[in-house]
């Protein structure tokens, strides 16, 4: 075995003893070629199993508003874009489609919008949201993960107590200067700032990262090691899709294999975090390939006939439903992977949730 292959064979022994690894060794790993890829994938499932064994999470997705007030250079649904259909929900849409979405058997509903305006800029907008969200924890009883850019502390302590029980929002890289190509006008630092608030009130953090984008090696190893650093509860990699109509158009991107080395060197380095397989990226036909990767959440499941987007792929797979259950168990049973029970996902749920930091000013509940 060469010195390359040894290497190799060595880090990921330290993976599977759960052996802190080095930048150095993640930088190694992503190195790692498609012919080597096996035994990484290997190594990430058999971390996957310890902690989480055969079973799977399954996240609805309802992205109720595409209005937004920023111009994020990679997204479709930035405010520049003129030429994007844009819509906004309205309450009985939302529930009904959350109502469907449980009824079916997800796990968590994640709630996701641009940062539209409507919301972010009249203080009746999140009380309108507020209620919805109360009415369908009422209904529904499912988890739910609320992903709306930034918004104020005084938000996040309402939802919280309505029972929201995430925060997602990506910092797509943790190099300030692709940052800024990417997020345009927009704050690194507030960013990462109100997901250590939403953690320090009890909130799950997701964070993630885009990949094929202008990242290099460092780049995405050093956002592994933050995100390991924050404890987010959920780390997510996407490949960038580039969209027509937005600067990042023409941008030349390459295979999708980076992603998924990128998703089980995650597992190596954090065994026990939720990771998604995103159907938004390449559809019920990437769903495979992301699990065997190592990852343990199929996110982006969306209704086909309430009229809801994707976020990288806006319409793929959902119109003709291969975005639902009935067509994701089969890919898992073939893996001999199954759903969890929601028992099983409120269970782990639980074991995580940290106690809220007492934040003054009525903080959520504080222990
Ligand atoms: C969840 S959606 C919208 C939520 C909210 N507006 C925000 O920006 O946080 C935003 C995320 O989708 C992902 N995304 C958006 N456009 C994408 C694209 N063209 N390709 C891949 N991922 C994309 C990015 O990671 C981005 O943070
Ligand atoms: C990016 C979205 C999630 C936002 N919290 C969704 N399309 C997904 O891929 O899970
Ligand atoms: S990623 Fe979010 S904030 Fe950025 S343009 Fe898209 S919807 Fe708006």
């Amino acid at each position: 075995m060469d010195m390359r292959n040894l290497r190799l064979a060595g880090i990921l022994e330290k993976a599977k003893a759960e052996s802190p690894l080095s930048h150095e060794d993640i930088l190694r790993l992503l190195e790692t070629t498609e012919d080597q890829f096996g035994c990484v994938a290997q190594a990430a499932r058999e971390l996957r199993e310890k902690y989480f064994q055969n079973k799977i999470f399954l996240y609805g997705f309802l992205y109720f508003s595409t209005f937004c007030r920023n111009d994020c250079t990679f997204c479709l649904y930035r405010k520049s874009n003129s030429s994007y259909q844009r819509y906004r929900k309205d309450r009985g849409e939302i529930i009904s489609a959350a109502r469907e979405l449980a009824d079916s058997g997800v796990h968590l509903l994640d709630l996701t919008m641009g940062e539209d305006p409507l919301y972010h800029n009249t203080p009746q907008g999140f009380a309108e949201l507020l209620q919805i969200v109360q009415e369908i924890k009422r209904e529904t009883q499912t988890p739910m993960m609320l992903s709306p850019g930034i918004v104020s502390q005084d938000v996040l302590l309402k939802f919280k107590a309505a029972g929201v029980d995430w925060y997602a929002c990506y910092q797509e890289t943790h190099n300030r200067a692709l940052y800024s190509r990417l997020r345009i006008r927009q704050s690194y630092d507030e960013r990462m700032e109100r997901k250590s608030l939403a953690k320090a009130m009890g909130y799950l953090i997701e964070e993630g990262i885009l990949t094929g984008v202008g990242d290099t090696h460092e780049d995405i190893a050093a956002s592994i090691l933050t995100m390991e650093n924050m404890e987010a509860a959920q780390v997510r990699v996407m490949s960038f899709v580039p969209q027509e109509n937005t600067p990042l158009a023409k941008w030349k991107t390459g295979s999708h294999f980076r992603e998924l080395l990128i998703i089980a060197i995650m597992r190596l380095v954090m065994p026990d975090r939720l990771i998604p397989a995103s159907l938004d990226v390449d559809g019920l036909r990437g769903l495979e390939q992301r699990l065997n990767s190592g990852a343990n959440v199929v996110t982006s499941i969306i209704p086909p006939t309430a009229g809801l987007a994707g976020v990288s792929q806006s319409s793929r797979d959902i119109a003709d439903g291969n975005r639902s259950l009935e067509k994701i168990i089969p890919i898992l049973s073939r893996m001999h992977l199954e759903p969890a029970t929601r028992r099983e996902y409120q269970t782990w749920l639980e074991a995580q949730a940290a106690p809220a930091v007492c934040l003054g000013k009525g903080a959520v509940q504080c222990r």
